[in-house]
């Protein structure tokens, strides 16, 4: 533990990076994968498990946990952590992607963003400085700016006013922020798939003093190649010794190739939303257990797991619980797949560790494209 933000490196296999980050809250293994807890749950877990499987951290969303339960009552009942008990550090996003993905937009101008609750349609407005008020009122630890993420593809000129847009807001939530010892701040790198704007974004953060680096503006459709050509524009201009993280990012395949470029830390909704919906992450691949083949399959999904879930029950009754539509069904593969997730951490980081990255990446993907599952 440490009464500030400190981050680590402890090792470097070809551009993947093996890291610590310390906070008052607990330690965070990087490469790290952030399992999405949008409204004070990750949906269909226990934070026990959650945390049981490896979780050193999870993420937050300003935008829903400002509509419900509101951030002064949130304050008033002793912060988020004290709320939803989870001892551990929190991440939150700023709200800005949320309200363009979810919300009813209503206006976005220099002062912020206006918009309908997508709750009760009440009007909201937030502000640079509003967005960091609200994740200093959830006790947040790690606290992302207000920014503003365009779709893919986009006129570069569009993609160009969003970012020097978002510039200016990081400098306003940079003073927002002030000097919190044991938070961090993280500017989020904008610039969509234009290299002179990722790097112009880039060095303008750099001018902030930052303790580390989102890299937004992607998993918005693009193809992967596109993802991971932004990566090698945008990495190298970033200081080595503070943490980046690949927002919304994403499938196994995604994360060993971001891994590979140098990113440190990862957030996706994909192994809770697509347990729910009745589909299984494993080392050999994905499985979808709605599909008939399984309906007398006593295998479980992996009897080498050390996941109750993944050892224990059959792809028969997985089966069944999904076409019932049984809450059990999607709360053992969300556990699952979090498993899984953080099983395949734990092997990338290990492989840094050894020096032998490259070759676990190729032996991981080749086992996916494998399949026999
Ligand atoms: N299942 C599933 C599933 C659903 C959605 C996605 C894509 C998530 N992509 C994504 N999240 C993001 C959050 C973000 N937050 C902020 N503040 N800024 C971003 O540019 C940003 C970009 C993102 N891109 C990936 C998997």
């Amino acid at each position: 533990m440490s009464e500030n933000f400190t981050f680590n490196l402890k090792a470097t296999s070809g551009k993947a990076r093996l890291g610590e980050i310390t906070m008052p809250r607990g330690t965070i293994r990087t490469p790290a994968f952030m399992p999405v807890g949008t409204v004070g749950t990750v949906k269909a877990m226990y934070l026990d498990q959650v945390k049981e499987g490896g979780a050193d951290i999870i993420l937050g969303n300003t935008y829903h946990l400002m509509l419900r339960p509101g951030p002064e009552r949130v304050a008033r009942l002793g912060g988020l952590h004290e709320l939803i008990r989870w001892p551990g550090p929190i991440l939150t996003d700023s709200g800005g992607f949320q309200v363009m993905s979810l919300s009813g937009l209503r206006k976005l101008d220099e002062q912020g963003v206006t918009f309908k609750s997508h709750v009760d349609g009440s009007l909201h407005h937030m502000s640079p400085e509003r967005s960091i008020e609200i994740q200093g009122l959830l006790d947040s630890d790690i606290q992302m700016q207000l920014d503003e993420c365009v779709a893919l593809p986009n006129e570069p000129r569009e993609i160009e006013r969003a970012m020097e847009l978002s510039l200016r807001w990081a400098e306003r939530c940079r003073v927002a922020f002030g000097n919190q010892p044991g938070k961090a701040m993280f500017g989020i790198v904008q610039g969509g798939d234009q290299p002179a704007l990722r790097i112009r974004s880039a060095e303008g953060l750099k001018q902030l003093d930052l303790k580390g680096y989102s890299i937004g503006g992607l998993a918005v459709g693009e193809p992967q190649a596109v993802m991971l050509d932004m990566l090698r524009i945008t990495l190298p201009v970033l200081p080595t010794e503070k943490p980046r993280y690949l927002m919304g990012v994403g499938t196994p395949d995604d994360m060993l190739k971001s891994v590979a470029e140098g990113i440190d830390m990862f957030d996706c909704v994909m192994p809770t939303r697509s347990g729910r919906h009745g589909l299984a992450f494993t080392r050999r691949g994905k499985v979808n257990i709605r599909n008939a083949r399984h309906a007398e399959d006593m295998r479980p999904l992996d009897e080498q797991s050390s996941c109750p879930a993944t050892r224990d029950y059959s792809r028969a009754y997985l089966h069944h619980l999904v076409r019932s539509n049984e809450a059990l069904g999607g709360m053992l593969l969300s556990w699952n797949n979090l498993s899984y997730y953080q099983e395949l951490m734990q092997g990338i980081r290990q492989a840094i560790a050894e020096d032998r990255f490259e070759d676990f990446k190729a032996e991981t993907i080749e086992m996916w494209a494998r399949g026999d599952i």
